[in-house]
């Protein structure tokens, strides 16, 4: 498999090569030049492990950088790891409504899922490569615990995580912050998520530094998280009826990976009807979805933090797509985007989009009534950010007879101050977090500048 730049304009890679490069060298994100089909297929995985669909859907997105054995290995080793023997159990919740728990990882978020994989392929390439790499990652709280978790003591690797100060939950913040292993660096930025992932940008984009510090990325910048959570979309479907049958799923979305993995595996061919775009009241992706208006505003502050973001860095691979998998037509159109903060959707593209996407905004009481609600009818306690997908689950799904999954991102105790408020029930982190609290943190501070950050990786890596 080779993979193509969304701008058109960077090398050809493998996968190892996608693995390891991050954001494009002209500023793209990479993609797969054509996606595999599995239609067919389906109907044999039926009754396979979660390892097993995994291994056949990574299989033709890894080619030959990895021999089957090795990949089965990794898989394995990566979802060895959960407490739950089905890696990511589906809950009944309604009488055609599901939850996949996502959370049942080390660090207790979705995030853990593809991150798990993401750590020992790291390990296993440059192992194999004799090299080293700096991870320059921005989190709004989940993707960087779940990086640290899975990078912490490797010898091949350096992490400089940005999270937004003050703008993640406690629990979130302390999970990264605690780790004191010497290849973990965390730093706090005096600004939001978007400033976060535009400094991660900005550094992949000074070429140079770039090469110098060999910058990788675990964001979902990186091709390999997005495969790797295309997987829990065909084992949900599979248990609900797929290929006979098809799913729609509700996604609280932020960054737009994780229903981006949905689209690729429908477009692989998993019979999805619709995929709803669920978020916060920062909606930039439900504007766009609705009426084809693609900009920013300023970033609110939301009891589902971890979607607290206004420019979702997967949406240009959606784009991409959209515009008919022409480079220099998504690099015109984000390169506006980036001078104005506006996109307009043009008529045809936005069509093209709704042909599978529905988009629901849900506001703050709607998310906390949503968390009491599902409470008192299923006894379920979910948190605000599964809720923000329940509720757009509930706007979306109209009359229809197919199956919805709402995929549940986060385990609840990882926002307890709004989960308690909601539901007036305090969730309990599991007993190896039971100290969480009194742990040692370590980070540094930094403005949101980009220079103060590169003398700071420097510094780090020497
Ligand atoms: C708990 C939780 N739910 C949902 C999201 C949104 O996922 P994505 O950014 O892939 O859209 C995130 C982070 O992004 C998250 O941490
Ligand atoms: N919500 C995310 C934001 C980063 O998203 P990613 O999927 O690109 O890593 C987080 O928890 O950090």
């Amino acid at each position: 498999m080779r993979y193509i730049s969304t701008r058109g304009a960077a090398p050809v890679l493998d996968f190892e090569g996608v693995l390891l490069a991050g954001l494009a060298r002209d500023g793209g994100l990479y993609v797969p030049e054509h996606f595999p089909a599995i239609g067919d297929r389906l109907a044999g995985w039926r009754g396979l492990s979660y390892q097993a669909v995994a291994f056949e859907m990574l299989a033709p997105f890894a080619g030959d950088s990895l021999s089957p054995a090795t990949l089965g290995d990794l898989i394995d080793g990566a979802y060895g790891s959960f407490g739950h023997d089905a890696v990511c159990p589906l809950v009944q919740v309604g009488p055609n409504d599901f939850l996949l728990e996502l959370f049942h990882g080390p660090t207790l978020a979705f995030k853990d899922v593809a991150m798990q994989l993401l750590g020992r392929l790291f390990n296993t390439v440059l192992s194999r490569r004799g090299e080293q790499v700096t991870v320059l990652g921005a989190t709004s709280g989940d993707t960087g615990s779940a990086a640290i978790e899975a990078l912490k003591g490797l010898p091949s690797v350096k992490v400089v995580m940005l999270h937004p100060k003050g703008r993640v939950s406690e629990v979130q913040r302390r999970q990264m912050t605690t780790v004191l292993d010497g290849n973990i660096h965390n730093v706090a930025i005096e600004g939001t998520f978007d400033d976060c992932q535009a400094l991660v940008k900005t550094l992949f984009n000074r070429l140079e530094f770039r090469d110098k510090a060999r910058l990788s990325a675990v964001n979902s910048i990186n091709w390999a998280r997005i495969v790797a959570q295309t997987v829990y979309y065909v084992t949900a479907a599979l248990s609900l009826g797929a290929p006979d049958r098809p799913v729609s799923f509700s996604v609280p979305t932020g960054n737009f990976g994780d229903i981006y993995a949905g689209y690729v595996a429908k477009r692989m061919g998993l019979p999805i009807e619709r995929l709803v775009v669920a978020t916060n009241r920062n909606d930039i992706l439900a504007r766009a979805l609705r009426a084809g208006d693609y900009s920013t505003g300023q970033v609110q502050p939301t009891i589902s933090p971890s979607m607290d973001i206004q420019v979702s860095s997967n949406f240009e691979r959606l784009l991409f797509d959209l515009y008919g998998r022409d480079g220099a037509v998504t690099a015109g159109a984000l390169a506006g985007f980036q001078a104005t903060g506006k996109l307009a959707l043009g008529a045809n593209v936005l069509a093209k989009a709704r042909e599978i996407f529905d988009a629901v905004a849900v506001d703050e009481d709607l998310t906390r009534e949503t968390m009491a609600a599902t409470l008192r009818r299923t006894g379920l306690v979910v948190d605000p950010h599964s809720a923000v997908g329940l509720a757009g689950a509930a706007g979306a799904r109209g009359e229809r007879a197919v199956p919805m999954v709402t995929l549940a991102t986060a385990h609840p105790a990882k926002f307890p101050a709004a989960v308690r408020a909601a539901t007036g029930i305090e969730p309990k982190l599991p007993p190896r977090m039971a100290d969480l609290y009194e742990r040692e943190e370590r980070y540094a501070v930094l403005p949101h500048d980009a220079d103060a950050l590169q003398a700071h990786i420097a510094a780090i890596i020497g």
